[in-house]
């Protein structure tokens, strides 16, 4: 492979952002790939692929090049160095690389990578996290796949389209795809490509989600007809989803503590051709009061740590703290205790979350059922999905019911 320059510059802009301006990894990205009208998908893939890699394993590479944070323009190209080297590209006699020890570098990733949150990247807290939720052997292998790419991976909108349909239309617009077995409405791409600039998005025949966000809606057992709410909606992922599984009939009530986040969603709404969501901004104790008793079913997709999404999101590793997990699992507790109050006798609701942490999970469900709030419901059914056992994001979901009167 060959290096560009301008290409190298943009990573290096990135990472600057990223690093030293505590900006989103993901909203770098999008930005940084707007610059040059003139780069081909290739172009646009090194430089989103690269930054990511170097934020991924920012800790290994800044060990092996022996830089600290916070990083300048200097440093940063000694991490891009090191990433090349590793990758077994060759690099140009620019100045940026003047000196770079190639066989140092090699010497010292195998000797670094004999540590896991060296080799992985992780800060130490969370691999002792890790280790003591999971146990090293699982949380070994977990971290190690959180480290991979993901794949892209579609949804069908059954609202418009059938997942045949959907899968010929994409090929015409040159996006070849292949089915996914126990996941029905779900497309993986054979190889990574825009698919928002595609007439098949602009048209409402498919939404970007992994296959394990998917099951959460199915999860729920919702029908047409019914009265269901999505409480911590957001930009309604999941609530598309359920409009679709409700054939658009019933009501369907999204809210959020963010309205920035609903208005996400009333544009999704439209152009997927839903048109039985109501949405309702969390402002006060009120419009959840008016709820309670009523709802058949309700989705608490939770605030989380989001380590189950880490492929995703790699820049989580380093904006994450010990201390936002330990308040995320207080709003959790908060949020299974007030909302569940919206589920009428008989009703059914689905907890679930993207972190792998037992402690947001299973252990928070079950200290649901021992409280007061909880006590009028019974678990049905959980699962829990390893990115490194599904090959999917780590998620968690549990199905609870509750008693008739
Ligand atoms: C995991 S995200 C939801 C993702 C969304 N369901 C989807 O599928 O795209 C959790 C959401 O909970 C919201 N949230 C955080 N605290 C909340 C609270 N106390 N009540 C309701 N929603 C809350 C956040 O704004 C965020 O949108």
């Amino acid at each position: 492979m060959r290096l560009h320059r301008n290409l190298c510059f943009a990573v290096i802009d990135g990472l600057y952002k990223i690093f030293n301006e505590n900006e989103y990894a993901d909203k770098v990205v999008q930005s940084l790939l707007k610059r040059d009208k003139r780069w081909g998908s290739r172009d646009r893939g090194f430089v989103a692929e690269t930054v990511y890699e170097i934020v991924r394993y920012k800790r290994l590479y800044a060990e092996i090049a022996n830089v600290k944070e916070p990083f300048d323009r200097d440093n940063l190209w000694r991490l891009f160095a090191v990433w090349a080297t590793l990758k077994g590209i060759r690099l140009p006699d620019w100045k940026y690389f003047e000196g770079t020890p190639t066989r140092k570098i090699k010497g010292r990733f195998d000797e670094l990578s004999k540590t896991r949150k060296i080799k992985e990247s992780i800060p130490d807290w969370m691999d002792e996290l890790g280790v003591s939720e999971l146990g090293e052997a699982t949380w070994s292998k977990e971290i190690e796949k959180q480290n991979e790419q993901a794949d892209v991976i579609l949804r069908t909108n059954t609202l418009k389209t059938t997942k045949k349909d959907l899968q010929q239309r994409l090929a015409s617009e040159d996006i070849e795809t292949e089915f996914l077995p126990n996941h029905p409405s779900a497309l993986r791409l054979k190889e990574r490509a825009n698919v928002f600039r595609t007439e098949t998005f602009k048209d409402g025949w498919f939404e970007v989600q992994d296959a394990s966000s998917q099951l959460v809606a199915d999860f729920l057992d919702v029908h047409s007809g019914m009265k269901v709410v999505d409480v911590c909606a957001g930009a309604g992922g999941k609530t598309l989803h359920l409009a679709s599984l409700m054939e658009n009939k019933g009501q369907l009530i999204a809210m959020d503590i963010y309205e920035s986040k609903l208005k996400k969603l009333k544009v999704r709404a439209r152009r997927n051709g839903v048109h039985n969501i109501e949405m309702k901004a969390i402002d006060s104790t009120k419009p959840i009061k008016k709820l309670h008793g009523k709802a058949d079913r309700l989705l608490i997709d939770a605030p989380c740590s989001g380590l189950g999404v880490l492929r995703r999101n790699p820049d989580a590793k380093w904006k994450l703290q010990p201390e936002f997990i330990e308040s995320i699992k207080q709003t959790q507790k908060e949020v299974l205790e007030q909302y569940s109050k919206m589920v009428k006798d008989g009703g059914k609701m689905v907890y679930a979350t993207c972190s792998v942490l037992p402690s947001e999970n299973e252990k928070q469900v079950e200290q649901f059922l021992n409280s007061e709030a909880g006590a009028p419901f019974k678990l049905i059914k959980d699962k829990k999905i390893l990115a490194h056992k599904s090959g999917f994001d780590g998620f968690y979901m549990a199905l609870l019911e509750k008693k008739s009167n």
